[in-house]
């Protein structure tokens, strides 16, 4: 790590959730109830969990989109670098350095390539964002080769290419990624993966969503695991892929169906029984 960290600063997480609630729909649904979870500098954070176990609202409730999806922070805190964010608009966050790439890519299709990366860096002055362009498209060869192609005529893969590009051209400092290999061949999730070192290895910390179990546990220095609004597990990605109930409900050793990963982790501490 650099020397020019401020003192008092060093051991200050990067984000940090503590004690976090979330409804929808006024209260009538709880999809999460005091979850902490940290990201340190530097980290490739991975949050794992059933469908409807509240991934994609944990990362709403970061990146500030909650209430445009008729969510509420009901209680607890998000800091970023020790600051609270309530009250701090989705565009402010990102100006802050948090970015995201939401599940589904998202890319403006009847933009052109180059102008959805022009989108992607809104906060940043002209020179820079071509600065940061350009390295995009040493990053993204074929989004180089496809620059002036409308964004909605490239395949999936390309698309999220795109979508990781247009994200990192606010050059964050945190890089979520909600379910990037969904529906992707292997070949552009193996690619996916050595993007996402490769932004780490950069400078960027990333919190990453993945269904990719193995994939997304074999380069995170950290993982949850997220069943039915709170944190049922954490630890290193090493960890969690030598956890039992970890193989057994997300990387299909052992399956014993889907029950919930609490469920399964008692049933394993009872002596395995069914
Ligand atoms: N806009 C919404 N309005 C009402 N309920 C919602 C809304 N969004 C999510 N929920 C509910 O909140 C809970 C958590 O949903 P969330 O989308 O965060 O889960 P997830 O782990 O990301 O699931 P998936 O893998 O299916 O994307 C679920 O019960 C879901 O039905």
């Amino acid at each position: 790590m650099s020397t020019d960290v401020p003192e008092g600063t060093r051991e200050r997480p990067l984000l940090e959730l503590t004690d976090v609630s979330v409804t929808y729909s006024g209260g009538a649904v709880q999809a999460l109830q005091g979850i902490d979870l940290v990201v340190r500098r530097g980290q490739i954070v991975v949050l794992l969990g059933v469908n409807g176990a509240g991934k994609t609202t944990t990362l709403s409730a970061i990146s500030g989109l909650l209430p445009y999806s008729g969510g509420s922070l009901d209680s607890g805190a998000v800091l970023l670098d020790g600051q609270d964010l309530r009250g701090s608009t989705p565009a402010a966050r990102v100006q802050r350095g948090i970015s995201m790439v939401m599940e589904g890519r998202r890319v403006f299709p009847d933009l052109t390539v180059e102008e959805n990366l022009i989108a992607g860096g809104f906060s940043r002055a002209a020179g820079e964002t071509r600065e940061t362009r350009e390295q995009m498209y040493g990053m993204f060869p074929i989004l180089a080769e496809r620059r002036r192609q409308l964004a909605g005529l490239l395949s999936g893969g390309e698309q999220q290419m795109l979508a990781i590009a247009r994200a990192l051209m606010q050059r964050p400092t945190l890089l979520m990624l909600d379910e990037p290999s969904l529906g992707l061949a292997p070949l552009i999730v193996e690619r996916i993966r050595e993007l996402v070192v490769e932004i780490n290895a950069g400078g960027t910390s990333v919190l990453l969503i993945e269904q990719n179990a193995a994939m997304a546990l074999s380069i995170a220095d950290y993982a949850y695991v997220l069943d039915g609004k709170t944190i049922a597990q954490h630890g290193t990605g090493a960890e969690l892929l030598a956890d039992t109930s970890v193989q057994e409900l997300y990387l299909g050793i052992a399956g014993e169906g889907r029950r919930s990963f609490r469920a399964a982790h008692e049933a394993r501490a009872r002596g395995g029984a069914r």
